[in-house]
């Protein structure tokens, strides 16, 4: 018989975004359940975000000293992998989580570790280790069960087996040669790393440019940066096979000679990992996404007791657009159900109470070389919104702080203007360390900022920032 427990709030998946909900949920006194089937901290923690930007990270660095005279000078050699590898292991705690399990016992959240099945409304089967558990939520259920990577169906692939994302960001060792499939982000920023640690990288991509949700002028920026690094881009082909041997892996593609190279990584994108959450039970479809209204209330479940954030949702698939949705949801159920019971969730679009920054002000940062750093809409997307688009664009040059910053700094910056309301409603940048330029350009759209109000934000003399500036002048203030 399996033992049964009940508490206020269940949250399946304890990744970075589960983890806030659950966080929030128990803030007016409900009792919260986490249950995790691998690492408490998800995908983020251990095989994405944390690994991939400390590998990153070295040849960032290497890359600044060089472009600056006087220090250039002092580095002479390339980084060190193995000290690479041993930091990006200290970030990844060697994928132990017992620090994030105390972190969890701190905010008073129970953990039960297995893997959860729905059985009905409100209700999960949880097998582990220690057996099976059946726990129910009085209240709610929060899903943050995330993504996992798409295997395309080439011929060989799935036989050769390739790398993912985990492989990629976790290998003790460097592959000499390595032959990447997809040129969204994880293909990029994974090119650079790899090139930086010294393997020899051939990156297919299907379409006919890089990053395709962003500004084409980023995606040909990053494309002349990784060529500029050595690796082999090919753009516009795909795999059609792909054989396994002793020495390697051969992929045959739709243009030119077959690629050699001794490991693949697939990185084609993600799935909402939803195949086996027992969804038929409550009237959903296993593999779909669950997708959410601006509460995070999952569509097409009556009863108002299912809520679902982050990657499963489809709609966000970053950490941070994520532990946003997360800090929603979590307080509106704190709201509904907590002390205070039914506090108004407000769901106007920008209240507490309702995400609504998903549709218009989502941001990215591509930590590739030059890094890409993006808000809103891009010209294409505002466009499409029936937005009448007017453009600022200037180059990152046109300000003495990007030349002292380095020698040959070069980048761009574009504001995209809702011309009818003169606010911004996009911004993209392109450039060395440009990631911390996107907050401000967040903080424009998502407060509608007018133009002739944002000239009064004066940048300090002499910074990159001072390109908000020059975007100005450019719309004739
Ligand atoms: C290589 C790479 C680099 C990335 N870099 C960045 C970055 O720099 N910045 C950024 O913002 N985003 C980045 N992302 C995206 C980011 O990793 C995801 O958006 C984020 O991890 C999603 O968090 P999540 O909590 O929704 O899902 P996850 O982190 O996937 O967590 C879901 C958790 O649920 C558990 N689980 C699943 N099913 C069950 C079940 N049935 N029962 C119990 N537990 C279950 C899983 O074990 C997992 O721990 C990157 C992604 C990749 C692949
Ligand atoms: N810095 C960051 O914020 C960061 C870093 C890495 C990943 N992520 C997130 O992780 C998720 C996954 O990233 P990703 O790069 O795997 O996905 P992606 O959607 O960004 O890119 C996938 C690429 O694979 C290509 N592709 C898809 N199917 C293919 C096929 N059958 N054959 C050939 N090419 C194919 C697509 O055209 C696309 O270019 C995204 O949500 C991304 O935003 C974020």
């Amino acid at each position: 018989m399996s033992e049964s427990r009940t508490y206020d709030v269940v949250v399946l998946g304890a990744g970075a975004v589960g983890e806030n909900a659950a966080d929030r949920a128990g803030r007016t006194g409900l009792s919260v359940v986490i249950v995790e089937s691998a690492l408490v901290g998800g995908e983020c923690s251990y095989w994405a975000c944390m690994p991939s930007k400390a590998l990153l990270r070295p040849g960032q660095v290497l890359d600044t000293v060089r472009g600056v005279g006087g220090a250039a000078q002092a580095v002479t050699g390339r980084q060190d992998v193995g000290a690479t590898l041993e930091r990006r292991d200290t970030f990844t705690h060697d994928w132990d989580d017992s620090s994030q399990v105390s972190w969890l016992q701190s905010a008073g959240i129970d953990l039960v570790r297995g893997e959860a099945r729905f059985t009905g409304e409100r209700t999960v089967e949880v097998s582990g280790e220690d057996g099976d558990v059946t726990v129910t939520a009085r209240h709610a259920v929060i899903a943050a069960t995330g993504s996992e990577p798409v295997i395309p169906a080439v011929d060989g692939l799935a036989q050769a087996a390739p790398w993912t994302s985990r492989e990629a960001t976790s290998a003790q060792e460097v592959p000499p040669s390595l032959v990447i499939l997809g040129g969204g982000v994880v293909g990029a920023e994974m090119a650079v790393a790899y090139a930086d640690l010294g393997s020899s990288v051939t990156l297919l991509h299907r379409g006919d440019r890089l990053l395709a949700n962003t500004e084409p002028f980023a995606s040909d920026a990053v494309a002349e940066g990784l060529m500029g690094m050595g690796v082999d881009l090919r753009l516009g082909t795909t795999a059609t096979r792909v054989e396994r041997d002793g020495a390697g892996v051969t992929v045959h593609h739709g243009e030119g000679e077959p690629v050699r190279a001794a490991e693949i990584l697939v990185a084609t994108g993600r799935r909402p990992r939803t195949d086996d959450l027992g969804l038929e039970t409550i009237g959903l479809t296993p593999g779909d996404p669950l997708t959410v209204d601006d509460q995070l209330q999952v569509r097409g479940v009556a009863g108002a007791w299912l809520y679902a954030v982050g990657d499963v949702t489809g709609r966000v698939g970053t950490t941070h657009q994520g532990k946003y949705d997360a800090r929603v949801a979590g307080d509106v159920v704190a709201a509904r159900f907590g002390q205070g019971e039914g506090t108004t969730t407000d769901a106007a679009p920008l209240s507490r109470y309702s995400a609504g920054a998903d549709h218009v002000a989502q941001t990215q940062v591509v930590f590739t070389r030059p890094e890409v750093a993006w808000v809103g809409r891009t010209e294409a997307q505002a466009r499409a919104a029936g937005i009448d688009v007017r453009l600022l664009d200037v180059p990152l040059s046109s300000v003495a702080g990007t030349a002292l910053h380095s020698d040959h700094a070069d980048g761009r910056a574009r504001l995209v203007v809702d011309g009818a309301r003169d606010v911004v409603v996009g911004a993209t940048f392109v450039g060395p360390d440009v990631a911390e330029l996107l907050h401000a350009a967040t903080i424009a759209v998502v407060g509608e900022v007018p133009l002739d109000r944002l000239w009064h934000a004066v940048p300090a003399y002499p910074t990159v920032s001072e390109v908000w500036l020059r975007l100005l002048e450019s719309a004739g203030l």
